[in-house]
C-alpha cells in the first residue's frame, strides 16, 4: 500500500473505525493525523493508535497528502470554506466518505477541481470487517484510484460503483445497514428476556446466533441464502413457524422500503447541502 501522509479531518465514529482498521492492517501511524475541535476524542485516539492530532484543520492539511473528509454533511460547507480560505489545496486527493454529497457538490465547497474520490463505508471497518463502495469520476489517476482502494480493502472489502448515483445503494445495502442489524437483534434480545431470560443471556444468544449464521453465509458462496435457510427449517417445525410469520408479516416489504428510505434521504440531502 502506497503509505502517503493521510489526514482524517473529523476525528468521529466512522474516522476512528477506518483508522483503526488501517493501523491493523499496517498502515505506519506516523503517517496517519486527525484534527476535530474537541480534545478528549484525539487523546483517546492517540492513546489507542499511536497516531498524530490536533485541533486545527489547517495543520492537518499542511500535514497531508490525502485528506479524508469525514464529517457531518451539514457541517461540511463550512469546513470545506475554511479550509480552502486557509490553505493551497493543490496536489491534494480528497477522500470524501459523506453521504448524499455528490463529487460536484464536493469540489464547489472546496473551491476548485481538486481530485475528490467518494467512499461509502462502515462502522464494521473498526474490526477489519468494513464493506466500502468506492466511486471516482474519469478524472482520478489510476494510482489515485489504487490507494483509495487499498486502504479500504486495509480494513474490509470494496466494491467500485460505476455511477455516483450507486452509492446511495451503497449506503442503503452496507453503509446504513449494519443498523438494521442491529435493531434486528435488539428486537430478538428484548423478546428473549420477554420470555425469561436475564439481559445478558439474551444478549449471548442473539449475536452468537448471528455470528454463526454470518460465517455459515460467508464460508459457503456456492450456497443461495434461501438454501443455507431451508437447512434450519423442518417441515411443520418452530423455524417454519417463526419464518412464516415473518414472510406473512411482509418482512421483504418492510426491508426494501427501508433500503428505499435511505437512498430517498441522501437525494434529498443532495438537494438540501
Ligand atoms: N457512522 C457511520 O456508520 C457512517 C458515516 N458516514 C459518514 O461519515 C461522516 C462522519 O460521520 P460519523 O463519524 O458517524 O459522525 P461523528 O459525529 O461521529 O463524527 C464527526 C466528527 O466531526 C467533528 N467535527 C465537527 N465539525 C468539525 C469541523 N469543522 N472540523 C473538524 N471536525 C469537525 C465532530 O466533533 C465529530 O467528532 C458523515 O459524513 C457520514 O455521512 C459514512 C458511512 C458510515
Ligand atoms: O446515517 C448516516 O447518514 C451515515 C451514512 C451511512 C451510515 N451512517
Amino acid at each position: 500500500m502506497q503509505q502517503r501522509k493521510l489526514a482524517f479531518i473529523g476525528a468521529g465514529n466512522m474516522s476512528r473505525s477506518i483508522i483503526s482498521g488501517l493501523i491493523h492492517s499496517g498502515y505506519d501511524s506516523a503517517h496517519i493525523l486527525a484534527s476535530n475541535p474537541t480534545a478528549p476524542r484525539l487523546e483517546k485516539l492517540e492513546e489507542e493508535f499511536g497516531i498524530q492530532t490536533t485541533v486545527s484543520n489547517d495543520d492537518a492539511c499542511a500535514f497531508a497528502d490525502a485528506i479524508v473528509l469525514s464529517v457531518k454533511p451539514q457541517v461540511m460547507g463550512d469546513m470545506c470554506k475554511a479550509l480552502r480560505e486557509n490553505n493551497d489545496l493543490e496536489g491534494k486527493l480528497f477522500i470524501s466518505i459523506a453521504a448524499g454529497l455528490p463529487v460536484s457538490r464536493l469540489k464547489e465547497m472546496l473551491g476548485g477541481d481538486y481530485p475528490v474520490v467518494r467512499v461509502m463505508p462502515n462502522t464494521p471497518s473498526l474490526l477489519g470487517k468494513g464493506m466500502s463502495g468506492l466511486y471516482a469520476d474519469e478524472s482520478i489517476s489510476d494510482e489515485d484510484r489504487q490507494y483509495v482502494e487499498d486502504m479500504m480493502n486495509g480494513v474490509g472489502e470494496t466494491v467500485w460503483a460505476e455511477k455516483e448515483d450507486d452509492i446511495n445503494g451503497v449506503i442503503a445495502a452496507a453503509g446504513s445497514s449494519p443498523a438494521y442489524f442491529f435493531l434486528f437483534l435488539q428486537a430478538m434480545q428484548e423478546e428473549a428476556m420477554n420470555m425469561g431470560f436475564d439481559k445478558e443471556a439474551a444478549r449471548l444468544m442473539v449475536q452468537q446466533a448471528m455470528l454463526g449464521a454470518a460465517e455459515m453465509v460467508c464460508n459457503n458462496p456456492d450456497l443461495e441464502l434461501s438454501e443455507l435457510r431451508a437447512q434450519v427449517t423442518s417441515k411443520g417445525g418452530t423455524t417454519a413457524a417463526a419464518v412464516n410469520t415473518l414472510i406473512d408479516e411482509g418482512l421483504s416489504d418492510i426491508v426494501a422500503k427501508a433500503m428505499r428510505a435511505a437512498v430517498d434521504r441522501a437525494e434529498e440531502m443532495a438537494k438540501q447541502l
